[in-house]
């Protein structure tokens, strides 16, 4: 494999970082392309000082293990990942792929000096939602250090991200999705935050006890730190989140054909973490992890790309009577009762925790469930008239979709219909046509333009689908196929 960085050496590398992401949240990232057909050469990011061998090497020096056969190579598509070699033989499911020793993994520690106790002080500014950012300065302290023990870990991580928060203006607004903007724009206005803060504290924090050597620290590589963090750390037993080299190059699949082990506790010194092959490895295959089964946003904010036909994707809405009332009005449901819902109904909404204090009001279209079972019991509680025929039925039968018309076929037509003017409602928040968008693809647009128009793209397809899929269950009952 090339090395992208082959003359830079740790100090040059690590000077980088603090001087030149001065501009906010700036990166190359709109500049750079992934073409759809891009050779294997341009689809890695660059990388502060790639160098994979040696990485492998360290691995192995520190007790870990990396199955002879594998090796780093670069995806067409996934940047960097671990593959099979072509001349090795097939790897047999039950082998185990890559081992590390417990002192590998870089985590937050517990304080080992006046240091790291100001970085735990740091640390603890963070929300918990934000856990990824709590790690990235753990990161940033090790990148600061002259002799890290993790460099050749570190030499080896993408110089820059493909997260929306690196996103040009242009690009962030090309998303046209609200939950997924308001997640980014709390992101950004958080680093900037967070930046006065690590400033202020250090500014009073003598040289030997500045955890990142004296460097100066600001929202760019705060968000770099956050970025690396959140598109490679992995949570296992003890929900602590890691980083765990080598095994942290395999890409993410649906359909894996390994998985992460940890063994031992992970405080204690013989804990250690192996990806072991789930399914038999055929040479030049390559290594593949599942993430986690998630909706596109998820993979876009915290790890930067977006999946086609991602079967978990969907469409976030917020559960709110007004609304439901013009879409239920629009499919010709005749008087619509969401925002004022009878005492009855009342309380079964709150045991849906849609109504009350702390109701919890976002529900989902989309993903397996195709319609989020809190929403549609809710609407088969709402359009149904008579309380005595719900009482009849259990909560889990009010939110499955699969119970066929719990309530009889005519409450169930008017729940579905209003389901399908909500997607069309939801259809219409976004300002292009899955035409206009398969057009700007096409042309092969910036890296960033990408990700959001195929972002944006994906969620059409979502309520596309879902209406499909209700078309044909109101077919089905107009035909009278449920039994009732
Ligand atoms: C844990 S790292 C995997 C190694 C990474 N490809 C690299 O170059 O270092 C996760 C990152 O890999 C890329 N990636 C992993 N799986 C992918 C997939 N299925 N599709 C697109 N990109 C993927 C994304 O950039 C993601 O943030």
């Amino acid at each position: 494999m090339a090395a992208a960085a082959a003359g830079a050496t740790p100090g040059m590398a690590r000077k980088a970082l603090f001087t030149t992401t001065t501009t906010f949240l700036s990166s190359s990232l709109s500049r750079s392309r992934r073409g759809l057909s891009c050779s294997a050469s341009t689809a890695a990011a660059p990388r502060i000082a790639q160098r994979p061998p040696e990485l492998l090497r360290w691995v192995q020096r520190e007790g870990g293990f990396v199955h002879p056969a594998l090796r780093v190579v670069d995806h067409p598509e996934h940047g960097l990942g671990v593959s099979a070699a072509a001349t090795d033989g097939d790897i047999p499911s039950g082998d185990v792929l890559i081992s590390l020793p417990g002192r590998l993994p870089l985590r937050l520690r517990r304080p080992a000096g006046a240091a790291d106790a100001v970085l735990m002080q740091l640390a603890d500014q963070v929300p918990e939602e934000l856990w990824a950012m709590r790690l990235g300065l753990r990161l940033l302290q090790e990148r600061a250090k002259s002799d890290s023990f993790w460099w050749p870990y570190i030499a080896n991580l993408p110089e820059t991200f493909t997260v929306p928060i690196f996103f040009p203006g242009e690009d962030i607004k090309n998303l046209q999705y609200a939950p997924l903007l308001h997640q980014v724009n709390k992101r950004c206005h958080f680093l900037l935050e967070f930046e006065k803060e690590v400033k202020h504290k250090l500014g009073s924090v003598p040289l030997e006890d500045h955890p990142f050597c004296g460097q100066d620290v600001n929202s760019s590589s705060l968000g770099w730190a956050m970025s690396a963090a959140s598109s490679r750390a992995f949570r296992l037993h003890g929900e602590i989140p890691m980083l765990l080299p080598v095994i942290d190059m395999c890409n993410h699949s649906f359909n894996p054909n390994a998985r992460i082990v940890q063994e031992g506790n992970v405080d204690s010194p013989d804990m250690s973490v192996k990806v072991v092959a789930e399914t038999k490895i055929d040479q030049n295959a390559a290594v593949t992890l599942n993430y986690g089964c998630y909706p596109n946003d998820f993979f876009l904010l915290d790890y930067g790309f977006v999946l086609t036909s991602n079967p978990y994707d969907q469409i976030e809405l917020g559960y709110d009577g007004t609304l439901l009332d013009a879409a239920s009005m629009a499919a010709g449901v005749s008087s619509p009762n969401f925002s004022a819902p009878a005492k009855w109904q009342q309380d079964i909404l709150s045991q849906l925790n849609l109504y009350g204090d702390g109701a919890i009001l976002k529900v989902g279209i989309g993903g397996p469930d195709v319609v989020d079972g809190r929403l549609l019991a809710a609407l088969r509680v709402l359009i149904a008239a008579d309380p005595e025929a719900v009482r009849g039925h259990d909560l889990k039968t009010l939110m499955s979709l699969e119970e066929k018309a719990p309530l009889g076929p005519a409450v169930e037509a008017s729940a579905l219909r209003t389901v399908l003017a909500l997607c069309t409602i939801a259809l219409q928040h976004f300002h292009t046509k899955i035409m206009e968008d398969e057009a700007i693809l096409k042309g092969e647009p910036p890296l960033t333009t990408e990700l959001a128009v195929r972002f944006r793209l994906q969620k059409k397809v979502v309520i596309l689908d879902v209406m499909q899929n209700l078309g044909r269950r109101l077919k089905m009952l107009s035909q009278d196929k449920f039994t009732v």
